[in-house]
């Protein structure tokens, strides 16, 4: 087994030795760690550019999808930000950074109460199960640069979404099959801007 898979696999016996306290997943999926969890995180790996080097993930739970991420991305200058506003997680996230090594920070605050300039301008923002993308749109602009791409874990719902969403963002979007979930999508966010009000 490489580093990356040996690094999942410590990761796994994380995730089950703190879920009893913690609850980062959902019971549901946690004898499926590596299909619902890391498969459906490590797609993002090609819509990444070789010369990513600053994620943001707002609303990181139990490290989906930034930690496989991260894990996958040793050895390539990356530094992730983790977002994460609850004190348990918080503390899990950043020990799995710490065993594992990883170029990871965690911020332990909701997103919207942060000042972007406490944080790098990221290449790349991500984000799963967190809002309906009207409302992480607006968590995301403060952070956004001409530079910036949102690649986001999306459901069915995404039809939806991008409707409610083109009446106040101007936005370019590329959708894409999720790999993992069926219906789901990828969606990669550039150029996000809010609609003034008229
Ligand atoms: C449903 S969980 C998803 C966790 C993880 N991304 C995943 O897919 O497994 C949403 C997480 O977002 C966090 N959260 C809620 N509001 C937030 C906010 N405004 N900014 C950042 N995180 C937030 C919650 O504490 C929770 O851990």
């Amino acid at each position: 087994m490489d580093e990356v898979g040996r690094d999942l696999e410590s990761y796994s016996a994380l995730l089950r030795k703190w879920q009893p306290v913690q609850n980062l997943v959902s019971r549901e999926t946690l004898s499926a760690i590596w299909e619902r969890h890391f498969a459906d995180s490590l797609q993002l790996v090609r819509h990444f550019k070789p010369a990513d080097r600053s994620i943001l993930d707002l609303g990181s739970g139990g490290g989906f999808p930034a930690l496989p991420l991260a894990i996958a991305s040793k050895g390539f200058d990356r530094h992730f930000i983790l977002v994460e506003p609850t004190t348990r997680k918080v503390s899990f996230l950043r020990t799995v950074a710490r065993e594992l090594d990883l170029d990871v920070n965690v911020i332990g605050r909701r997103s919207d109460q942060i000042d972007s300039r406490e944080t790098p301008v990221p290449d790349v923002i991500t984000s799963r199960a967190l809002a309906a993308l009207p409302q992480l749109c607006a968590w995301m602009e403060p952070f956004f640069s001409e530079k910036t791409r949102a690649v986001l874990h999306k459901g069915r719902e995404h039809v939806d979404e991008l409707q409610e969403t083109s009446a106040l963002w101007y936005f370019d979007v590329v959708i894409n099959k999720s790999d993992t979930d069926p219906g789901g999508v990828i969606l990669t966010i550039t150029n996000l801007k809010r609609k003034s009000a008229s």
